[in-house]
């Protein structure tokens, strides 16, 4: 089964575009969690649970765990979506780019170490940088188009041959680059606007879209910019909203962060 398909099948099981993102900040883990031995595993491993009738992908964000030395926690909890949740697909957030042969290396990192259905990829040194992963027909790989910080547009707002630099990342990509399917973009809900250009350039190809929840994108006009002519082709992304949700009343961190994924899973529907 192609990334595609994989993820194709979970947003129509949990009649869901969004994605779970696990950026697992210790700091913020609830006291009882922080003293267990592997607490980001243990972290990781009761949202993931909480929320995956809710979710279409998971995304671990690779530095929270190799800051604190955690890759063998990252493993473990890749592991352990692929055997118990083996129909949600992962996507590993590395941003890797480099020249080919080391790009080789990252690329086994990704899909052989980790074990990952998709991987995050810098395009900005090109064709042969992304084209190791490429390799990897089963796996996906999803290009930064049109990032959600207010940085992004430095570079990729610049105007090159009178068209913005992201969307000659997203016609390269859609023209040339995708020739098996495999690809996807990145681009932020914080910029609607732009995730309307990139939806036209691309047609149905997935996009990856972080920047509703804690960084304050709104959900109605991410939908009615990115979505496709059949109201979907997103995994839109929200990790602290979710991870770090305010339990209310008598809910834990779990009961909380599932509440936040099953709002923010509606109404994202709501809109489609
Ligand atoms: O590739 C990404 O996932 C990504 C691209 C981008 O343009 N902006 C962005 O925020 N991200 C990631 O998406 C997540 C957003 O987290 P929250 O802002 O907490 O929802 C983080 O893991 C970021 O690293």
């Amino acid at each position: 089964m192609t990334f595609l398909e994989k993820l194709s099948a979970a947003w129509t099981a949990n009649q869901s575009l969004l994605c779970v993102g696990l950026d697992p900040d210790v700091s913020k883990f609830p006291e009882p969690v922080r003293q267990q031995p592997d607490a980001i595993f243990a972290f990781c491993k009761a949202i993931v649970d909480a929320t995956a009738d809710l979710a279409c992908s998971f995304k671990p964000q690779i530095a929270y765990f190799a800051a604190l030395r955690a890759e063998d926690q990252l493993e473990a909890l890749c592991r352990y979506i692929r055997t118990t949740y083996p129909q949600i697909p992962v996507v590993l957030d590395a941003k890797r780019g480099d020249i080919g042969a080391t790009a080789e290396q990252y690329a086994r990192e990704a899909f052989e170490r980790y074990g990952a259905d998709a991987v995050t990829v810098n395009p900005y040194m090109g064709f042969d940088s992304v084209a190791p992963y490429l390799e990897w027909k089963d796996r996906g790989v999803i290009i930064l188009c049109r990032t959600s910080n207010p940085g992004g547009s430095d570079l990729q707002f610049l105007s090159a041959g009178g068209m913005p630099v992201y969307q000659h990342v997203a016609r390269l990509v859609a023209e040339k680059w995708n020739t098996s399917g495999q690809c996807g973009l990145v681009v932020g809900a914080t910029f609607p606007d732009e995730l309307a250009q990139v939806r036209g350039i691309v047609g149905d190809m997935p996009l990856l879209v972080p920047g509703i929840g804690a960084q304050g994108g709104d959900i109605q006009a991410t939908v009615k910019a990115g979505r496709t002519a059949s109201g979907g082709g997103m995994m839109i992304n929200s990790s602290r909203a979710i991870l770090y949700a305010k339990p209310e009343g008598a809910e834990d961190f779990k009961a909380a962060a599932r509440r936040v994924a099953l709002e923010t899973r509606d109404a994202i529907n709501h809109y489609r």
